[in-house]
């Protein structure tokens, strides 16, 4: 897993550097600029000769990082000029020392802003701490109008490195290289939107300096894809998971099928579908593989649903249930079993506004809720959950003791008080059955026996990444549900 932090934390984790560590300010500066200045010319250097480059300096030390990246460049013979903005005067000292710097290389310091090829974006970083106004503002509005590349140093500008917020106005970068670690700020949206491409430099910041940090939240990357068990020679399909999927309903029989199909390209070793008797002829044919239960309205057969639960090892209940009394008996009923469960859509639903129901929730539990179900469970409008994902992820976890999995374009993951954000993935996954497969993938998970909580993170981490290599494939636009499902045996590989 790797860091992230917000911007104000990054500042302490910078401080604590170069204060109590003893790596001064200008050498972690060096290897900030130098990691911009390489990703620069590795992407420009075919040009070299036929493009402008201009700096676009403030006078904080995101500026500083700018004036020595726009040294770098003109010494590899890069057609470059630097532009700074403010009271030279009022800027810090390392601000002051790089432009002396280039001053006396003669590195050109020019009093406008030009038409530039590339432009390099050091005007503010995470040193941000109010709207941006005024000439600043023009600035920035004049900047995204023209049609260059933009690299922004650290964040964007305008972009709050601890939200992700957009403070008045903001760069819109091709590239963003960040330093140490990303921030909330580069990987929530709207701020990711404004990244463009992001690099993560690490400049040297040494471990004990994220002591400093308030909180640290973490992402999967590909290393982590190791957390899911392989498969053992000596096994057999109950080795890898009883997976019950209560699923579908008299008019939805695609979302049994979606979960399903999930849960055993991720590698489940047998599913059992508990849907109602309308589905199962279209379910049997669809999914072969699967057993299936069903039920009637009418008449709820309790015994045979308890034993459908006593068979399984996990539980995922609510992908097109609906919503009705029989329903929310079956998530009760699933909650009150204390198997591990992961409940979905209508499983929330269903006894959203039920603060009995909720009081049982427990850490085996894994809550998958759209934006949109978050909404009706914590009675919260969404808008106000979308500002504050990781609030209210946070908040249900700790209120409830469930893992909360929050699914946006960035999904936050709550669980025992750690929180992960998901950076794979794409906006083709914005797309029917989508959930209901990131609901098959992490029950397939815990049944292959991940670590239940590794499980809420790895799940949408694999989504993603199946996601992006089914969009390679067909492109977003055309992206199904399916094609997600046929990619996931690309990313769990043998
Ligand atoms: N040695 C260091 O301290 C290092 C700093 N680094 C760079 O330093 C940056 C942080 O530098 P700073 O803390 O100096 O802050 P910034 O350079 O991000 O910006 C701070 C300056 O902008 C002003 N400001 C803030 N909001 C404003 C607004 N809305 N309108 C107008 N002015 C505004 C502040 O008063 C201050 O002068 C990082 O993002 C990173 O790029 C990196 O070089 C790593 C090492
Ligand atoms: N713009 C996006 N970028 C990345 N992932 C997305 C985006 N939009 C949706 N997703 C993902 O797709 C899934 C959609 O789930 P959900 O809304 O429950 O779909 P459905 O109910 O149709 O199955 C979630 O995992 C979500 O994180
Ligand atoms: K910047």
């Amino acid at each position: 897993m790797e860091n992230i932090v917000k911007g104000t934390d990054m500042k302490k984790i910078d401080s604590y550097t170069i204060n109590e560590i003893g790596i001064p300010s200008l050498v972690l500066m060096e290897r900030a600029a130098k990691s911009v200045a390489d990703l620069i010319d590795k992407n420009e250097r075919k040009q070299k000769n036929n493009i402008t480059i201009q700096v676009i300096a403030g006078i904080g030390n995101n500026g500083a990082d700018g004036v020595a990246i726009g040294r770098m460049l003109y010494l590899l013979g890069y057609n470059i000029c630097i532009f700074v903005i403010g009271d030279k005067e009022r800027a810090t000292e390392e601000f002051k020392t790089q432009l002396s710097i280039v001053e006396k290389i003669g590195v050109p310091v020019v009093s406008s802003v030009i038409d530039a090829d590339v432009v390099v974006d050091a005007l503010f970083g995470i040193g941000l701490s109010r709207d941006i106004t005024g000439t600043y503002e023009q600035l920035i509005s004049e900047i995204n109008k023209m049609k260059n590349i933009i690299y922004a140093v650290d964040i964007p500008s305008g972009i709050n490195g601890d939200t992700g917020e957009v403070m008045g106005c903001a760069i819109k970068a091709n590239y963003t290289v960040t330093f140490g670690c990303h921030k909330i700020g580069t990987v929530l949206y709207p701020g990711a939107d404004y990244c463009g491409q992001v690099e993560v430099s690490d400049i040297g910041y040494p471990v004990q300096s994220y002591n400093e940090a308030s909180e640290i939240l973490e992402y999967a990357g590909v290393d982590d894809l190791k957390m899911i068990p392989k498969r053992a020679n000596y096994s057999n399909k109950g080795t890898f998971g009883k997976i019950l999927i209560v699923a579908g309903s008299r008019d939805i029989s695609g979302a049994a099928v979606l979960c399903a199909k999930a849960a055993f390209r991720a590698g489940a070793g047998l599913v059992r579908i508990f849907t109602h008797e309308n589905n199962r002829d279209i379910i049997a044919k669809l999914i072969p593989e699967a057993m299936i239960n069903t039920y009637n309205t009418e008449k709820f057969n309790k015994k045979a649903f308890e034993a459908c639960l006593n068979w399984c090892d996990v539980v995922a209940v609510g992908p097109g249930i609906g919503i009705g009394t029989i329903q929310q008996m079956i998530v009760e009923q699933v909650i009150e079993s204390k198997i591990p469960a992961v409940i979905d859509a209508d499983g929330i639903n269903n006894i959203a506004a039920d603060e009995r129901v909720k009081k049982n929730f427990h850490k085996k539990l894994i809550l998958t809720p759209h934006l949109g179900e978050m909404s009706r469970l914590i009675n919260k409008p969404v808008k106000e959950i979308a500002e504050n994902l990781i609030y209210y992820a946070k908040e249900l976890n700790y209120r409830y003791g469930a893992n909360v999995v929050l699914k946006d374009a960035r999904t936050v993951i709550a669980t025992d008080g750690q929180i992960y954000i998901n950076l794979s993935g794409n906006n083709g996954m914005a797309t029917a059955g989508s959930g209901d497969a990131l609901t098959g993938i992490i029950s397939a998970l815990i049944g292959i026996g991940c670590d239940f909580e590794k499980a809420a993170v790895m799940g949408p981490y694999v989504h993603g990444l199946a996601g992006d290599m089914a969009a390679h494939k067909v492109s977003k636009t055309g992206l199904m549900a399916t094609d997600i499902i046929e990619e996931i045996k690309s990313v769990i590989t043998d």
